[in-house]
């Protein structure tokens, strides 16, 4: 169930993150608003895992303001991320979708049902009872996203979760981000795969040398992206 209240727009304004005297994020000002996926693409070393850190909350702008809506709210609630290497628990699958359940406060029915709802979400309820760390590749994957979706986020953010997965295990992550997204999740996710990015965009965020680019519906962007840097790296010909 989504909280009455929404967190989105969520606001950047004149963001930078510097770390040792080296700024990775200069001036990135951007809206993402509810809706279609916002895909965050760009080079190695662009700066789209800072970006999205930011714009989560796990690191702190050395310059600029990140602003959610609904200020009535924690926005700390209504979001959650799913990163690149997923950090399981030494428990079983279910012991896994449990644990930020009760972290959020949730009674114990309701822990119990929406981790079981997740699990089947993402193909995993006939392995509940397992140990998460002995699962595969994909499958803790999976299990990350399943823990992440039983929080019922407003806003799913989502830092290249294939890129270690081969085409089938990515394949059925996409198949769960687009359930997600079709129960109306708001996803901001980084990826490195560009056909990745065509499959689930609805607007794309290029980025380039720790700068935006380009915000712009994804037909538009793939179509007649409006900077030289973007039409070089849809060609392939941008490695930094
Ligand atoms: N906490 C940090 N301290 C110092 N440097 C960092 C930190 N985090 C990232 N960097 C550097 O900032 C730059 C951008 O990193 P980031 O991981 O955001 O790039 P990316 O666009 O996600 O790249 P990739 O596609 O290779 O994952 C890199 O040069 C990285 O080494």
């Amino acid at each position: 169930m989504r909280a009455p209240e929404t967190i989105l727009p969520l606001r950047a304004e004149g963001l930078g993150f510097a770390a040792n005297g080296v700024a990775i994020l200069r001036d990135v000002s951007l809206t993402i608003e509810a809706g279609d996926p916002t895909l965050i693409i760009g080079p190695n070393g662009a700066g789209k895992s800072v970006l999205l850190r930011l714009l989560h909350g796990l690191l702190a702008p050395s310059a600029g303001r990140i602003a959610w809506a609904g200020a009535a709210g924690d926005p700390a609630r209504g979001q959650a991320m799913v990163f690149q290497r997923p950090v399981l628990l030494r428990r079983s699958v279910l012991g896994n979708a449990l644990y930020p359940l009760r972290l959020a406060g949730l009674a114990r029915a309701e822990r119990a049902r929406r981790a079981r709802e997740a699990l089947a979400l993402v193909g995993l309820d006939a392995l509940a009872d397992r140990p998460a760390r002995r699962l595969s590749g994909g499958e803790q994957q999976r299990l990350a996203l399943a823990r992440a979706a039983a929080l019922h986020p407003e806003v799913l953010f989502l830092d290249e979760p294939c890129a270690s997965l081969d085409p089938a295990a990515t394949r059925a992550v996409e198949e769960i981000v687009a359930t997600l997204v079709r129960r109306g999740t708001k996803l901001v996710m980084t990826t490195h795969d560009l056909g990745q990015a065509r499959r689930l965009a609805g607007e794309v965020v290029f980025l380039h040398r720790g700068r935006v680019l380009e915000q712009a519906p994804a037909g538009r962007f793939f179509a007649a992206p409006a900077t030289p840097e973007a039409a070089a790296f849809l060609r392939g010909e941008l490695v930094w």
